[in-house]
C-alpha cells in the first residue's frame, strides 16, 4: 500500500514526538542553553524581529535563546493562533506574565498586542530531514503564515528549532512547503548549503 504525503506525514510525526518525550529534563535544559550559543548564526540581531515560540509538549526550549537575542536588541513576537487557518505575531517584551493562555496549551501575547512581521523565524517543528524540509503538528500554520508573508514579498529567514533526534531520513515535503535555511538543535547547527549570505 502507498501512502499519501499526508499519511507517511502522521507516521513520521508519531514516531518522532514518542522519541522526543523521553528526553529527560536534564536533557532539556542542557539543550536549551546550547540553542543560545548558536545565536551568532544569525548576524546581527539589533532591531530584527524575531519570531520565538512558548514552548508546548516537549519542544526543545527557546525562551532562553530568545532573551538573548532581546539582549542583543532583537523585537520579539510569538505567534498567536486566530482561527483554524490563521496564525499571526503578535509582540512580546520576554516577560511570562504578558500573557494569557491560549488553546493546545500556549501562551500568546494579548489581542492588544502590536502586530509584527518577522525578519527572522524560530520555528517550532514535529521532524525535519537533510534537505531542510519539516513537518509540524499538521494543521499548516507555519507553512500558511509564510506562504502570506511570501505573497508581500517578505521572505523571513526559516531556522528550524528542535532536538537532533527530530531529524529523519526523509519528510514527504509538498509543493506548499518551505525549506528552512538553518536548524538549531542541541547538538549544534545545521546550515542549508545554499544559504550562505543570506544572513
Ligand atoms: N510552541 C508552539 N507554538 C505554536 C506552534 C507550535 O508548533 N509550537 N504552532 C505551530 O503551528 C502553532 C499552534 N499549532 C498547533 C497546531 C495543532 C495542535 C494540535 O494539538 N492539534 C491537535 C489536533 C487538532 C485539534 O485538536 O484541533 C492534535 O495534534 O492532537 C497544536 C498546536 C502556534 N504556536
Ligand atoms: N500555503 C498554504 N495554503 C493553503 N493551505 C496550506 C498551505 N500550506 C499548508 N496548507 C494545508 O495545511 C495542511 C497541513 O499541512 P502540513 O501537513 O504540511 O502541516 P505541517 O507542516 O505539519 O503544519 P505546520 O505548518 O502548522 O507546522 C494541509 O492540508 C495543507 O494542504
Amino acid at each position: 500500500m502507498t501512502e499519501t504525503p499526508q499519511q507517511q506525514k502522521a507516521r513520521i510525526r508519531a514516531d518522532v514526538l514518542a522519541r522526543r518525550a523521553d528526553i529527560g529534563t536534564e536533557a532539556q535544559t542542557a539543550a536549551a542553553v546550547a540553542l543560545v550559543a548558536q545565536a551568532g548564526m544569525l548576524g546581527l540581531v539589533s532591531g530584527r524581529a524575531v519570531s520565538g515560540f512558548w514552548p508546548i509538549r516537549g519542544e526543545i526550549d527557546p525562551l532562553p535563546l530568545m532573551a538573548h537575542l532581546a539582549g542583543e536588541g532583537a523585537r520579539l513576537c510569538l505567534p498567536v493562533v486566530l482561527d483554524a487557518q490563521t496564525l499571526v505575531f503578535r509582540a512580546w517584551t520576554g516577560d511570562p506574565d504578558a500573557l494569557v493562555p491560549a488553546r493546545f496549551g500556549l501562551m500568546e501575547p494579548r489581542p492588544e498586542a502590536e502586530p509584527v512581521r518577522p525578519d527572522i523565524m524560530l520555528v517550532p517543528l514535529a521532524a525535519y530531514d537533510g534537505a531542510f524540509n519539516r513537518i509540524g503538528y499538521g494543521a499548516g500554520y507555519y507553512d500558511r503564515a509564510i506562504a502570506a508573508m511570501e505573497a508581500e514579498n517578505h521572505q523571513p529567514l526559516l531556522v528550524g528549532v528542535a532536538y537532533a533526534c527530530q531529524r529523519v531520513e526523509d519528510v514527504p515535503a509538498e509543493p506548499h512547503d518551505r525549506p528552512l535555511a538553518m536548524v538549531f538543535t542541541d547538538a549544534g547547527t545545521e546550515l542549508r548549503p545554499d544559504t550562505e549570505g543570506a544572513i
